[in-house]
């Protein structure tokens, strides 16, 4: 139950590894396992951290919840009262978006990411999360000449502003715990990059930009490699169109979900496009540099997008700091999940119902990867699950679902 001015919202169920013949049950029965012994396969590690990455394998999916044991972890605090209420429920049990979030930060105990020594921050999907960019393949120099002809040309953003956040949206298609970097679907520049949205609210977005330009836009990341690079392109074109003046990019404070991006894997995807062989990456980066030095893009990265938390039960402070924002763009399917409480919402629930509790102007990118969506059309979930019974989670199908608070 959640009630806000007298708007009383009744959240449905959580998602849990214990519901039947669910994504969420794969995940946690056949995935997870596959995600922590490709970590082992994938470090060269102490023979102390694998064992205890093996532990913790070993765990999956009955065992039970139990507090963070890292002593010294800056979150630790934070992680006692996350983990509290669930303790005595198991990996199965407790809910999907608390232990798939609790997972992650599991292996770095197991690691010793926060401990002196060998291991000290380093982050153990480095060798994937470094793979899924290459600087010479043709779709980054395609994206990178592209967004040059923009830098100059306002309108020519403007007009093409749809094109980038459809080319954001898909770029999310690449997501390291799902497939490797060469396996994942993609839509962009087919027919399928319109025809397999469920949801298109880019109109409602172009006037929401038109009439608090130049703005304050905020950006969740996702995915490091080629999904943080159609999001760098998003973010370079809304401000050569004048819709910002300033980006703040929010990025993850440690290694989580396998690809999901920090400050250190922009930084390095900037490194990398630095040196690109062909001169237009190397344009891109060097404007991006600029906006990072003029602070028109910022950087911020906070332990509470590493929290377990949906955002609806958010600490007061994070909340008010996005208010400010006049655009808070949240990309993939883990924030999807978070914003809409990782619940079974009906399908058609509409979006600005669940996500009424949000501060500000909200822009959802996200293709389907989780058994959970609002907002669609009952005829149109229909046509697609006829047509694609893994339409849920293959990231075949996305939505670009746009929220205005009344104020
Ligand atoms: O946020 P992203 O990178 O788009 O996807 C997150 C994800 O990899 O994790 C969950 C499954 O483990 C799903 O929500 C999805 O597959």
């Amino acid at each position: 139950m959640w009630v806000r001015m007298n708007v009383t919202v009744v959240v449905p169920s959580p998602l849990r590894g214990t519901d039947p013949d669910s994504f969420a049950e794969r995940t946690v029965r056949e995935r997870w396992p596959r995600i922590v012994a490709q970590t082992i396969r994938e470090n060269d590690f102490p023979e102390a951290v694998n064992e205890r990455l093996w532990a913790l394998h070993r765990e999956l999916p009955d065992g039970p919840i139990r507090p963070i044991q890292d002593p010294g972890a800056p979150d630790l605090p934070l992680w006692d009262e996350w983990v509290a209420p669930y303790l005595g429920e198991t990996w199965a049990s407790a809910p999907w978006l608390f232990t798939e979030h609790y997972l992650y930060r599991r292996i770095l105990e197991a690691t010793g990411y926060f401990q002196p020594g060998p291991t000290y921050l380093h982050d153990p999907f480095r060798k994937q999360k470094t793979e899924a960019l290459d600087p010479a393949a043709e779709a980054v120099i395609v994206l990178a000449r592209a967004a040059n002809e923009r830098a100059t040309q306002p309108e020519l953003a403007r007009a093409q502003l749809p094109l980038l956040v459809r080319t954001a949206l898909w770029g999310n298609q690449i997501d390291l715990s799902m497939w490797s970097a060469g396996e994942a679907p993609r839509h962009l520049g087919t027919d399928r990059e319109t025809a397999h949205l469920l949801a298109d609210d880019t109109d409602a977005l172009l006037a929401h930009l038109e009439a608090v330009a130049p703005a304050r836009i905020d950006l969740l990341a996702d995915n490091a490699g080629f999904e943080l690079l159609c999001d760098l392109v998003l973010v370079d074109g809304l401000l050569a169109a004048g819709y910002a003046h300033t980006v703040v990019l929010h990025l993850k404070a440690h290694p989580t979900f396998v690809s999901d991006a920090m400050i250190a894997d922009v930084l390095e995807t900037l490194d990398v496009l630095a040196a690109a062989p062909d001169p237009a990456p190397r344009a891109l980066t060097e404007r991006l540099r600029g906006y990072l030095a003029a602070g028109r893009l910022r950087l911020s990265d906070s332990f509470i997008w590493n929290c377990p938390l949906p955002m609806r039960a958010f600490p007061k402070l994070p909340l008010a700091d996005l208010a400010r924002s006049n655009l808070v763009i949240a990309k993939g399917d883990a924030n999807y999940r978070r914003l809409v409480d990782d619940a079974h919402w009906p399908f058609t629930t509409p979006f600005a119902e669940v996500v009424g509790y949000f501060p500000a102007p909200l822009l959802a990118l996200r293709t389907l990867k989780a058994e959970v969506v609002v907002g669609l059309d009952e005829a149109r979930i229909r046509e697609v699950a006829a047509q694609d019974p893994e339409w849920m989670t293959n990231g075949h199908w996305g939505v670009i679902q746009f929220y205005r608070p009344a104020r």
